[in-house]
């Protein structure tokens, strides 16, 4: 699946706009070129003894994001997704290649940069705890030196669009998840940045909560301009929000293109659901295999490039059919089946783990 990764220029690069950049372009926000992290890590191996091992989690990706593209970075657990963002925003230094975000380079200018980006990771508040928002919101201004006509300007606009009106004097320990993420996503505001990264934004929200903080992004992007790298979990998030998704896996890109591509490249299969007059072994029928029994009802997996007709009509011939229906692949699907192609698919670790001499 390499051979799908990063540089093809495939649809999906294209930015909101629908212009197409160049190389040497001043729109490309965030360059990653062989971007490389090792971790070392020390385990106990009996009483006394320790072993040293390597974890290449993020093992040699390149990419470009441009400025206003929304861009969905997805992957299974210990893929490397989290690894780097943080090196995107200075937070760990990359043990290869090279970065820049905004023409700033993260590890050595790492202050600079935190003027130009949001960063919100979902299971952890930026918010001081014990302090009501508004207050929470009057540091972070001072922290960032935000002109009090924007920062009032600004806060207007997300307790508006957030519906943070009732919230702004409750204490941060006392709001709900949802409320405090969105108190978050406009505390990474206030200060403008080009770049928002948004680590599983809504992780554990209720619906209504997701389609708020969905619908601010959709116009924060719109009206603003606002360039995001959002990492989620949730493929709803997705399909709502990125023209263009990257998935990751053991710290390489297995894709970067739009979502179309994404259905198409790990859709190899759609089913035939059949409905039988009664129980029977499972169907035999060239062209497809039977995947799942339950009573009467079986699921015939068969190539999605294939017509269903011609299968259709040899099942009709040689069972007693009640009813039929078709399954197109989802998000879900699509993206496990990618991930169970990738070298050493399966629930192991993500990332390669490599002993150490010494
Ligand atoms: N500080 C660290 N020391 C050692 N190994 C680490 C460290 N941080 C991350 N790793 C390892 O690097 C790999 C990638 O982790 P990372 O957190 O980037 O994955 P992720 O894609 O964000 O996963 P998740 O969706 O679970 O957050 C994993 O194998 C993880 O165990």
């Amino acid at each position: 699946m390499d051979g799908m990764a990063a540089s093809d220029g495939m649809d999906g690069t294209d930015g909101m706009d629908g212009t197409r950049g160049t190389v040497a372009g001043g729109d490309e926000l965030i360059v990653l070129e062989e971007l490389e992290k090792v971790f070392r890590v020390r385990r106990r191996a009996g009483r006394f003894r320790r072993t040293r091992s390597e974890v290449r989690a993020v093992n040699g990706i390149s990419f470009t994001v441009r400025r206003g593209e929304m861009v969905g970075y997805i992957g299974p657990n210990g893929a490397g997704k989290s690894t780097t963002i943080k090196m995107l925003t200075g937070i760990l230094t990359p043990s290869g290649g090279r970065l820049r975000v905004a023409g700033i380079d993260p590890q050595h200018e790492r202050t600079r940069l935190a003027r130009r980006i949001g960063v919100v990771f979902g299971q952890r508040t930026t918010l001081w705890w014990d302090l009501p928002l508004r207050d929470s919101y009057a540091l972070v201004r001072r922290m960032y030196r935000v002109p009090q006509a924007r920062f009032r300007e600004n806060l207007e606009r997300c307790v508006e669009l957030l519906d943070l009106a009732e919230l702004l004097e409750v204490p941060v320990r006392q709001l709900s998840l949802g409320q405090r993420m969105r108190g978050d996503i406009a505390a990474a505001l206030l200060h403008d940045p080009e770049v928002l990264y948004l680590d599983e934004p809504t992780i554990g929200l209720d619906v209504i909560s997701k389609a708020k903080v969905r619908s601010f992004l959709r116009e924060l992007n719109a009206e603003r301009g606002t360039t995001v790298l959002l990492t989620t979990h949730d493929l709803t998030d997705i399909e709502q929000l990125c023209r263009r998704v990257m998935v990751i896996d053991h710290g390489r890109l297995m894709y970067d293109g739009g979502l179309p591509g994404l259905y198409e490249a790990g859709a190899g299969e759609r089913q035939l659901v059949v409905d039988l007059e009664r129980e029977q072994p499972p169907i035999s029928v060239e062209g497809a295999r039977t995947v799942r029994v339950e009573g009467p009802r079986q699921w015939l997996a068969f190539p999605a490039k294939a017509s269903a007709a011609p299968l259709v009509a040899r099942v009709a011939a040689d069972y007693p059919l009640l009813d039929l229906s078709l399954r197109e692949p989802d998000i879900e699907d699509v993206i496990a089946r990618m991930y169970a192609s990738g070298d050493g698919g399966g629930d192991g670790p993500r990332a390669a783990e490599v002993p150490v001499a010494g």
